[in-house]
């Protein structure tokens, strides 16, 4: 199961304190994520990629513009969103156990059912053995495993995925592109990932859109024809890869801040008027 996304108009500033101006963070951000699409952002830092994810997740509700799920408006939390960080966010007191079941448990699920779920789980995600181990015992990619199944065993239509392998060294997370886009390549569910990692967008996406400095506008899509699993040492992989690391190059200078990147009230409002 999948949805289908569309975001329209979606603008989004943070107000500023005492002696900061307002921070116009997105900007009439239109985009849309089809059923089953798996979808990269790129950007530079700070542009809004991360914004957005809260906003489509529910963790945000202070934002003008609509977000359709299948064509009906949603706002706030939606239970066919699931959400999967890069500091893997587990309950540092529960087991890979119990925190793979948590989701199930919040929603009530009764105890004798989640648990079985959760054993599925553990078994298809490769934690069998480590059922009882709290998070401080398991390696990066293990707690980064925890964290996927907690939110996949909701069975969420839409997955929003903030940079979950950042933290990751190179090996392992080469090992996780392998396992998600074969998770993927079976439940295809619809997923915008956020990454920073230009390589792993181009392993894992259907399409990249790469956007502009903040506030975010889509600069540029990049459809990615090649079939699964893809060979990150062809010709055709690494042409995208540098096009793409050409363009992000090209828009932003990753040390200086530009200019009108901050708004006053009177700005905004008058933005908001047009
Ligand atoms: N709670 C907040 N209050 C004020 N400004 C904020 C807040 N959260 C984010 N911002 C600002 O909004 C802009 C966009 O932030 P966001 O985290 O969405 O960017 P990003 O593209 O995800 O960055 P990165 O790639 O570095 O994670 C940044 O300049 C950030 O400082």
């Amino acid at each position: 199961m999948a949805v289908n996304v569309e975001i329209r108009g979606l603008s989004k500033t943070f107000a500023g304190s005492d002696n900061r101006s307002d921070y116009r963070a997105l900007d009439c951000l239109d985009l849309q994520v089809r059923r089953g699409e798996f979808v990269s952002l790129l950007g530079p830092s700070g542009s809004g990629k991360s914004t957005l994810l809260r906003i489509l997740a529910g963790l945000d509700q202070d934002y003008q513009g609509e977000i359709l799920l299948d064509g009906a408006s949603v706002t706030g939390r939606d239970p066919r969103v699931g959400m999967v960080f890069q500091e893997f966010a587990l309950f540092p007191w529960r087991t890979t156990l119990e925190n793979i079941e948590a989701g199930l448990e919040f929603a009530g699920v009764p105890k004798k059912e989640r648990r079985r779920a959760a054993m599925e789980y553990i078994a298809a995600f490769g934690l069998s053995g480590f059922e009882s181990c709290l998070p401080k015992e398991l390696s990066g990619g293990m707690k980064q495993r925890v964290a996927i199944a907690r939110t996949l065993i909701n069975n969420p239509q839409l997955v929003l995925m903030d940079e979950p392998f950042g933290a990751l060294d190179c090996q392992m997370r080469n090992a996780l592109h392998a396992f998600l886009i074969k998770l993927w390549l079976v439940r295809r569910d619809t997923i915008l990932f956020v990454t920073h990692n230009v390589d792993e967008a181009v392993f894992l996406s259907d399409r990249i859109v790469v956007f502009s400095p903040s506030p975010a506008r889509v600069l540029r899509t990049f459809d990615i024809d090649m079939p699964h699993p893809r060979d990150r040492t062809s010709f055709e992989f690494n042409q995208m890869r540098r096009t793409i690391l050409e363009l992000l190059a090209s828009s932003s200078d990753p040390l200086s801040e530009k200019p009108g990147r901050h708004v006053t009230n009177t700005q905004q409002a008058r933005h908001e008027a047009a």
